[in-house]
């Protein structure tokens, strides 16, 4: 085969396998049966081991890791990584209002309301609209760059669908229950020890130095979050949402935009109660001031910002404390 047929075969093959991703991972529809798209693959993949000059980045030949590291390298984050406050009650939420319409002015403040889901959080560095770097969270400032094991995951884009200098996002690194259930029916036959639940099982998944097992798990990214870009202007976080979601980010469509403290804890209820309906675990709900400029004029303490906060949903088995033994003793 020549360089021009190759080329247009590539292209081709390409185009074809990204249409596949899409209805597989984000219409949750597959189109094709997994042989078939592994022979696209593989296709590709010779294609390119012939003509070298036609791979580029975001060839999904790409996302098949090399060999197995040594060990994770240390990620230091541009801006700290921070982790979200509690809340566990109605009250909790009215007094978390209270505090953010305070500090406003009086303002009327916009929260939008995601899900939270129970997985490891991820940050995803972009230059040139090309992935650079993917690390966990780490101590919220250092985390371990697994670039390699985020490639493998389909919905990470390796190449960004608009131009952008940098970009920086986090997301949530989860493991859908249907595999989980797989993996843990595998791993029992094999007599290896099972995961816990499904955030284990992604953390431990994504911890693999063989990026070939991170690619047999199955694992997916909702991306929530834009912690550092150059190269657009966003005034509101469901701006920002949108504009993920054009970057070819996954980004998880059940969110709610609203003022009224009502409306937002009875949103709150409604999914406590249908969340055993959803294919992944969420282990509560999580409320942002939509408003950036207001973000900023809210700031953060050292761990948390002050312009968002985690309503945890109420543990299904209640986990005995220790503090509860030791009033008993
Ligand atoms: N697990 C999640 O689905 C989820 C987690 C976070 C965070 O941890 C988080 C931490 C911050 F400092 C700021 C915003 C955040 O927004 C978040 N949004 C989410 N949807």
């Amino acid at each position: 085969m020549k360089l021009e047929e190759a080329k247009k075969r590539v292209h081709a093959l390409k185009e074809e396998i990204q249409v596949h991703n899409r209805a597989y991972y984000e219409l949750d529809r597959p189109t094709i049966s997994d042989a078939e798209y592994d022979l696209l693959v593989r296709e590709l993949v010779a294609l390119e081991t012939a003509f070298p000059e036609l791979v580029t980045p975001d060839s999904p030949s790409q996302r098949v890791g090399g060999k197995p590291l040594e060990g994770f390298k240390a990620v230091r984050h541009r801006e700290p990584l921070l982790s979200l406050g509690n809340a566990f009650s109605g009250e909790d939420l009215l007094s978390f209002h209270h505090r953010v319409t305070q500090a406003v002015g009086g303002d009327k403040v916009e929260y939008v309301v995601e899900f939270k889901i129970d997985g490891l959080t991820v940050a995803l560095s972009y230059q040139n609209s090309l992935l650079v770097t993917g690390a966990t969270r780490g101590d919220g400032e250092v985390g371990e760059d697994i670039t390699q094991n985020l490639k493998t995951i389909a919905t990470v884009p390796l190449q960004l669908n608009s131009p952008v200098a940098v970009l920086e996002v986090r997301g949530e690194a989860f493991m859908p229950k249907k595999a989980f259930l797989r993996l843990n029916e595998d791993r029992e036959e094999a007599g290896a020890p099972v995961f816990a639940n499904p955030r284990n099982a992604a953390a431990g998944s994504l911890r693999q130095l063989d990026p070939k097992v991170a690619a047999s798990r199955q694992l997916q990214v909702f991306v929530y979050d834009i912690l550092y870009l150059d190269g657009a202007s966003i005034d509101t976080h469901g701006e920002a949402l949108k504009y993920l979601e054009q970057q070819g980010f996954l980004v998880n469509q059940e969110r709610f935009c609203s003022g009224d403290m009502e409306q937002v804890i009875s949103y709150i209820r409604h999914w406590s109660e249908k969340r055993h309906e959803l294919p992944y675990e969420i282990d509560g709900m999580v409320l942002k001031v939509n408003d950036l400029s207001q973000r900023r004029e809210l700031g953060a303490t050292s761990k948390a910002p002050r312009w968002a906060i985690a309503y945890k949903f109420p543990a299904e088995q209640a986990r005995t404390r220790v503090t509860d033994i030791m009033v008993r003793v």
